[in-house]
């Protein structure tokens, strides 16, 4: 990436990047509902623990670490009961990232957590694969999708995931990879490879999370056993400068969500996040949002953080939304579409 640290006008890079076309690359489903989405949920399923009242959600949406928001997150997932619940929620993400102007996103689902809470595969995937077209035709934003195995709940979700990521009769068209997510602590990834090696198989891309939770050796395990092609978060890269070197040397992006460390409490405060470090060592970074709403953050925020740690003005936060399109998985034409179109509103933007 070109170096622009200049003096940022920060006002104006704000303005910048929110009618900026970007790409979400890192972004969960059920981690997407808005609290407009939870409320309508809550009261539709009033024996839930999650509180409808949005005041009260903020709070709700505190947490104290990692695993106490995997807690408050799985009681979001027990609010999405029936596939009509699946397909208003997908919907509702796609239009809050078109509003942000985000003109691609690869969404990860959980599939395991909504069949074994009894919705039926089918009906699943004809919810999410409906939400996605009726999303596009109408507000432009194309989505894909990456199923994830919830890693701690072991080698039944995986072999469940993989069965749903690579039968023919229940594929959806839009998915495009998978993932591994969930705390890592006491879940080693290499006990994966076998579900990774059928969904690599199969044509996916492989997209772990790695390295949130846990040191840069699970960061080394997703690209040796899980055949990572970008990692989710990667945080503990920093500590080992070979890893680093070899993630800038393969063009392996990292998926950085800054909040979200800090909200997580991954990471302490965001002046020791290590985006900076990662850009410095020249390993290609995509700035995503994660749960947005349960951060209290979007995605127009996220840039704006990393605006913020990196000293970039606006042409350098205009490469960090092309780096998200080179990482993206779409095909070439559609990568060049986006770029050119970041170009355009930059030039048009700092035209005189
Ligand atoms: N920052 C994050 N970092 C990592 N993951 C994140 C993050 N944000 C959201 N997730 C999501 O949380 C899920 C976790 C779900 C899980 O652990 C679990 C365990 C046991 C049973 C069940 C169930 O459903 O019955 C689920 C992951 O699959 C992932 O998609
Ligand atoms: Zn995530």
């Amino acid at each position: 990436m070109t170096d622009h640290r200049t003096e940022p006008a920060l006002r104006d890079v704000h303005a910048f990047i929110a009618g900026l076309p970007k790409a979400e690359l890192h972004v969960h489903h059920v981690g997407s509902a808005s609290p407009r989405i939870v409320s309508e949920l809550a009261a539709r399923h009033p024996d839930s623990k999650v509180p409808s009242d949005p005041e009260a959600l903020a709070d709700y949406f505190t947490f104290t670490d990692f695993a106490h928001f995997i807690d408050v997150y799985l009681s979001v997932v027990d609010l999405i009961r029936t596939p009509e619940d699946v397909r208003l929620l997908t919907y509702e993400v796609a239009r809050e990232l078109a509003r942000q102007q985000v003109r691609y996103a690869e969404l990860t689902i959980t599939p395991f957590s909504s069949t074994r809470r009894g919705i039926d595969a089918r009906a699943f995937m004809d919810a999410i694969e409906d939400a996605r077209k009726a999303a596009e035709a109408e507000f432009g934003t194309v989505l894909r999708w990456c199923f994830d195995i919830p890693g701690e709940a072991g080698l039944e979700a995986a072999e469940e995931t993989v069965r749903l990521a690579t039968d023919d009769r229940l594929r959806p068209e839009g998915l495009v990879s998978f993932g591994l997510g969930g705390p890592e602590i006491g879940v080693p990834r290499p006990q994966f490879k076998p579900y990774f090696d059928r969904a690599v198989a199969a044509g996916l891309h492989s997209v772990p999370h790695a390295g949130e939770t846990t040191g840069p050796q699970t960061v080394w395990d997703a690209l040796v056993d899980l055949h990572a092609e970008r990692i989710g978060h990667g945080t503990s890269s920093a500590q080992d400068p070979r890893l680093l070197a070899h993630l800038a040397e393969r063009r392996i992006a990292l998926e950085v969500c800054p909040t979200s460390n800090i909200a997580t409490r991954a990471v302490r405060t965001l002046d020791e996040h290590p985006i900076k470090t990662f850009v410095d060592a020249g390993v290609l970074v995509t700035v995503n949002s994660d749960d947005p709403p349960m951060f209290g953050t979007d995605l127009n925020n996220e840039y704006a953080v990393a605006a913020r740690l990196l000293g970039l003005d606006e042409r350098g936060v205009a490469d960090l939304a092309k780096n998200a399109v080179e990482a993206s998985f779409l095909d070439l034409g559609g990568k060049a579409r986006i770029s050119a179109e970041i170009d355009a509103y930059t030039k048009a933007w700092l035209a005189p």
